[in-house]
């Protein structure tokens, strides 16, 4: 079903292992992409079994949260968005790219005292600013070049961030539609949701 190896925008990424994984939603082929058989957290692609890749396909390109996907932390809504996208998957024969990008890809330190920045009063963005870091670390080429080594050209990407979608101009895989990936707030999360909205431009209506 894949390629064994594909050289990338990043260098040579390979396939390092594959299995089945049968989850509350249905059966998923989970695919590790890494340089090198030992790195330890390669990213990993959530294929449903009834994927067709000769058609469109429904596609969920997730950044890492181990505070919302492991733990159901409120904070965000990372957690429930990725439940939402491995239901959907399953559904439209979908996969889910989850790729190692904790905290917007500052890591889980950092995100740690980003939180407790927040606690002080400070927002989502400035929180990161004040640890001198970036706002949003993200880069998407290796979501990109994983859905090339899959076979896959044409997809549709839930998602309501608008650099997702931007980050495949140009790019041989082309996104036919944006499908939103909505979730009720919650007190606890609700500024943060805001402020995605209002200073970053996440395509939602609170
Ligand atoms: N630095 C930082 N990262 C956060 C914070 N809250 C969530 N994250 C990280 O943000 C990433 C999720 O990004 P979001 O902006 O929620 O959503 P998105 O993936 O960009 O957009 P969608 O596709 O619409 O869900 C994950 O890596 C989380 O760990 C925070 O307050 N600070
Ligand atoms: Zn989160």
């Amino acid at each position: 079903m894949t390629n064994p190896d594909i050289h990338t925008s990043k260098g040579r990424l390979v396939q390092q292992a594959e299995a089945m994984i049968p989850t509350p939603w249905g059966n998923f082929n989970m695919v590790a992409f890494a340089e090198k058989e030992s790195d330890w957290m390669p990213h990993l692609a959530l294929v449903h079994e009834s994927m067709d890749p000769a058609k469109p396909v429904l596609v969920r390109i997730h950044s890492e949260c181990i505070t919302g996907d492991l733990f159901g932390s409120k904070r965000c809504d990372c957690g429930e968005q990725l439940a939402e996208a491995l239901s959907l998957a399953a559904e439209h024969g979908g996969m889910v790219l989850y790729l190692r990008q904790e905290g917007r890809g500052i890591g889980i330190i950092n995100k740690l005292k980003a939180y407790n920045l927040q606690d002080k009063g400070l927002n989502t963005i400035d929180a990161n600013l004040h640890l001198g870091l970036e706002i949003d670390a993200r880069q998407y080429d290796i979501a990109i070049d994983m859905l090339k080594a899959l076979g896959i050209r044409q997809i549709n990407l839930l998602t309501n961030n608008p650099e997702k979608i931007e980050a495949f101009e140009n790019a041989e895989v082309e996104v036919l539609s944006r499908v939103p990936l909505i979730i009720k707030p919650k007190k606890e999360n609700f500024e943060y949701l805001k402020t995605k909205q209002d200073e970053m431009g996440h395509l939602f209506k609170l």
